[in-house]
């Protein structure tokens, strides 16, 4: 048992122990065991926020969401009518409905109205065996109600914190949890990240993948400033304990926001119940909520100021958007995996299996680099490597052959200079798949931007043996690049653990990460590489911001 009380399940991995509960299961029931999260939050029947968005989140992310009801509100795009606590007692029968009865896997709590509420939760945590607690500590609903008052302040502090493996407030709400403290700017976000993060949480979460990183240990915050002041992006600032994240993403302009907390956290549950690492379980979040915000920006419910947002990418009119894939999040690329299956022949292991322990070790995106493969065969290896990418939220692109991405719907393509222009690709792509394109000058980069790219490759940065004839441009040359680009850029060829330091520190404007084949995958344990590699570039861009 975790010191206060959650009990975490660090004896053996999450996936040894989902065989032997499946199987416990298979016997009983003949039944598989997926991913669960317990929403304990209040009802808003306007069903923007609250358990409502909390089902819908979890439903559209894939993952099975029960729920226990704190408290009843009658509430709607105006505002909140009335709020009617649900008896202590009755939150504990609920808890103990569920968690005596189903496996859950992760907890999210929303609004928890009142010291009682929280302890009868916390009681039910110390009885019932979760791997992770995710706290969205509600206070003010974004229409300025009070759902929780300030009594609860030293309960959340004192008691449920500690606990937790993530806490999400917002800005008001990490002021308020830090005694009233001025919260306007970034480095203000940051300085709350911390003082959070030291009142807890502090909770060791078992990752699944028996990462045992420190990256992912220690509990985490996530400031979240989509309200901060004069701010062009949304800022949201996550802490691990060691390092610091700035997650940018675009200021959707938007009524309908109403639950994106209540969202944002859920996902965060949702993906930590599949067994994502914490980091990207935040940022597949970000970019649902992100995604939904912009799909959902024109619909109108309500004739309130706040309108709800639709979960399932599925209300807006006239459109057949349901298979709709995310927008492409720059932060993407921050360690971009290229395959090559030649290497992975090499040392006797499938692509799938490659690109499954990228993922695992922190890969943000995947390209498939299959230079010799026959058409059939590289359709089959791309589908089968897209089933891994999708269930981890990491996009897969497919080097070369926009015909193989548009056969396994991957979600996008990277092309070269001597390949399909970009301008093409996108139109035979449309507009929601990714497209990168590789650019050693600015003529280059220029042309990219004009034919519809997403982002550019640039390099070679070293020289490489991976592609042949290949002329290295240097960091000089990758600094030209990146200077007048108007895209986002990846750093490739020839990096690895002993120089991607040195490519990010440059802080290069416009380079958000690096490309590596060799280093991951021409290596005989493609994990532990990108773990290392994960762990060096997230040391450096730290640096890079402080
Ligand atoms: C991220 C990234 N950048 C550059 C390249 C190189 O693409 P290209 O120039 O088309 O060369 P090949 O990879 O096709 O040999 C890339 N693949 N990925
Ligand atoms: C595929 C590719 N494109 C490059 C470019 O300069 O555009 S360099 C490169 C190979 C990168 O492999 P490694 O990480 O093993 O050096
Ligand atoms: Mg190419």
């Amino acid at each position: 048992m975790a010191s206060g009380g959650v009990i975490l399940s660090n004896s053996f991995s999450f996936y040894q122990k989902r065989i032997v509960m499946s199987s416990r299961m298979q016997e009983k029931n003949g039944g598989a065991s997926i991913p669960h999260v317990l929403s304990v939050a209040g009802s808003d029947s306007g069903a923007g926020a609250g358990i409502q968005a909390d089902l819908k989140a979890c439903a559209a992310r894939g993952v099975y969401c029960s729920t226990v009801i704190t408290s009843v509100t009658a509430q709607n795009t105006v505002g909140v009518q009335a709020v009617h606590a649900v008896p202590e007692d009755f939150v504990a029968q609920q808890l103990k409905s569920v968690l005596s009865d189903m496996q859950v896997d992760v907890v999210k709590t929303g609004m928890l109205p009142s010291v009682g509420v929280v302890k009868v939760l916390l009681q039910s945590l110390t009885e019932f065996s979760v791997r992770a607690l995710v706290v969205d500590p509600v206070m003010v609903s974004t229409s300025g109600d009070v759902l929780a008052g300030p009594s609860i302040l030293s309960t959340f502090r004192e008691e449920l914190l500690p606990m937790a493996n993530i806490v999400t407030p917002n800005i008001k709400e990490a002021s308020a949890l830090l005694g009233g403290i001025r919260l306007e700017t970034v480095a203000d976000m940051r300085n709350a990240a911390e003082l959070l993060h030291a009142l807890g949480p502090r909770v060791v979460y078992d990752t699944g993948f028996s990462l045992g990183e420190n990256l992912l240990q220690n509990g985490n915050v996530l400031v979240k400033g989509g309200d901060l002041p004069d701010s062009l992006d949304a800022v949201d600032i996550f802490f691990n304990g060691e390092h610091f994240y700035e997650l940018r993403s675009s200021r959707i302009k938007t009524r309908n926001t109403h639950g994106t907390g209540c969202t944002l956290a859920s996902c965060i549950a949702a993906e930590l119940a599949k067994g994502s690492p914490m980091l990207t379980a935040v940022r597949v979040a970000k970019r649902y909520v992100e995604t939904a915000l912009e799909y959902s920006k024109d619909i109108l419910i309500g004739n309130g100021i706040q309108g709800p947002f639709d979960h399932l990418l599925r209300l807006k009119s006239g459109s057949q958007s349901f298979h709709r894939k995310d927008a492409f999040n720059p932060s993407d690329l921050f360690l971009y995996a290229v395959t090559d299956s030649g290497m992975n022949k090499k040392w006797g292991r499938s692509m799938v299996d490659a690109v499954a322990a990228a993922i695992q070790g922190g890969a943000t995106i995947v390209q498939l680099r299959e230079k010799d493969a026959e058409t059939r065969d590289f359709l089959e290896t791309a589908k089968s490597c897209l089933a891994v990418c999708r269930s981890h939220g990491v996009p897969l692109l497919i080097n070369d052959r926009v015909d193989v991405a548009l056969a396994s719907d991957a979600d996008g393509v990277h092309v070269g200079q001597s390949d399909m222009p970009a301008s093409v690709a996108r139109t035979l792509l449309g507009p929601e798949k990714i497209i990168g394109v590789s650019c050693k000058t600015i003529e280059q980069a220029q042309q990219a931007w004009i034919g519809g790219a997403d982002y550019i490759g640039s390099g070679g940065v070293y020289s490489t043996n991976t592609k042949a004839n290949n002329p290295t441009i240097g960091l000089d040359g990758l600094k030209t690049v990146c200077s007048a680009s108007k895209l986002p850029v990846v750093a490739i060829g020839g990096i690895n653990a002993s120089n991607a330091g040195t490519v990010i520190e440059m802080g290069l404007p416009n380079l958000k990460g690096v490309a590596v084949v060799s280093a991951l995958f021409d290596r005989e344990n493609v994990l532990a590489e990108t773990k290392k590699l994960h762990a060096l570039l997230m040391e450096a861009s730290s640096s890079k911001i402080q």
